[in-house]
């Protein structure tokens, strides 16, 4: 094969490596050491692999980690869909863009003849609060309506800026590179969704991986309450090898400046989790909430959120 020939192979196939196999490759030659390099520098531009409408950049004044590594779905998937994510190219030149956004809802394609929503002129019941909850329902598969539907809020993916910023202590972390004003929508909590069990064993590995330090999870688990308080529904989503920018979203003990919302969209079966703006935030500020109740347990991470009520230990999740 000719060089040139060769050298578009693997300009092809190495954005398919992890960042291990991608040092190893680039240790053997300066021409491979050159693409690894050029890979390595695009990573670190766009976390989100341009499947969001903004590049996320990877910010890092602390240490040697140029980006951290995950597969990228700018909403939530199911089991069988992950399944199609094992394996996707990061940091070629052209990449993502002939590729569907993997898991994201796909608008109503046929011809529009409004959805019966309030901002389309006919009498569905999307959009807004769904009153005395955190629950928003929005226009969805169920209308006929497209992805400028009003009611379509946080169905377009990512429209403010963001960046990810290492910390000494708490890694990575999603910040404003941009002023958010309260009430916006901010992203989806997208990954992986895995059944109670699935969860709780995801857990107990992710706690043992922890305990040695250097490993973070993501997995998030939601309880939409009846207005009696009783848990209705429990959905898992895990964002650790599957996920979004919401991924590097860090704990606050002040309940910090981010809102969950679930929204329903008319139609879809499940209701995905959404962040917005509790407050204006100012550029650079970092964007956190509360992971949940503060159960101290003796062998608890160490939360160093910085809060004048900090717990001093990071939520945890009984799964
Ligand atoms: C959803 S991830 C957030 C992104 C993570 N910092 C990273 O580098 O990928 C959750 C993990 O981040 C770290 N973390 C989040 N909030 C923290 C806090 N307030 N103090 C210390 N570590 C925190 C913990 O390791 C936690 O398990």
């Amino acid at each position: 094969m000719e060089e040139h020939a060769l050298l578009e192979c693997l300009e092809l196939a190495m954005p398919w490596l992890n960042p291990a196999e991608l040092a190893t490759l680039s240790s053997t030659c300066k021409t491979l050491n050159h693409i690894s390099k050029s890979i390595t520098s695009a990573r670190a531009s766009d976390a989100s692999r341009s499947f969001e409408n903004l590049p996320v950049p990877f910010v890092n004044a602390c240490d040697a980690h140029p980006y951290a590594y995950f597969h990228y779905t700018p909403s939530q998937i199911l089991p069988f869909q992950s399944s199609l994510l094992r394996c996707q190219p990061w940091g070629s030149n052209n990449q993502n863009s002939t590729l569907p956004p993997p898991g994201r809802i796909l608008p109503y394609t046929g011809e529009e003849s409004g959805c019966g929503c309030e901002s389309c002129g006919c009498e569905c019941l999307c959009g807004g609060f769904v009153e005395g909850s955190e629950v928003m329902s929005e226009c969805g598969p169920g209308c006929g309506c497209g992805l400028n539907c009003e009611n379509r809020v946080t169905q377009r993916g990512v429209s403010v800026g963001l960046k990810i910023v290492r910390d000494e202590r708490k890694g990575w972390g999603l910040h404003a590179a941009q002023f958010i004003p309260k009430g916006q929508f901010v992203c989806e909590y997208a990954g992986e969704l895995l059944t109670t069990e699935q969860a709780r064993r995801q857990q107990q590995m992710y706690d043992e991986l922890s305990s040695g330090g250097r490993f973070s999870s993501a997995l998030l688990v939601v309880r939409e309450h009846l207005p009696s308080g009783k848990a209705c529904l429990r959905m898992n989503i895990d964002g650790t090898r599957i996920g979004n920018v919401a991924r590097f979203i860090n704990h606050s003990c002040d309940g910090g400046n981010l809102l969950t919302v679930l929204v329903r969209s008319s139609g879809a079966l499940l209701p995905r989790l959404c962040f917005f703006a509790s407050k204006n935030i100012q550029e650079d500020e970092e964007l956190t909430f509360s992971y949940g109740d503060i159960r101290i347990r003796e062998k608890g991470l160490p939360c160093f959120c910085g809060s004048s009520c900090c717990f001093g230990v990071l939520p945890s999740e009984n799964t």
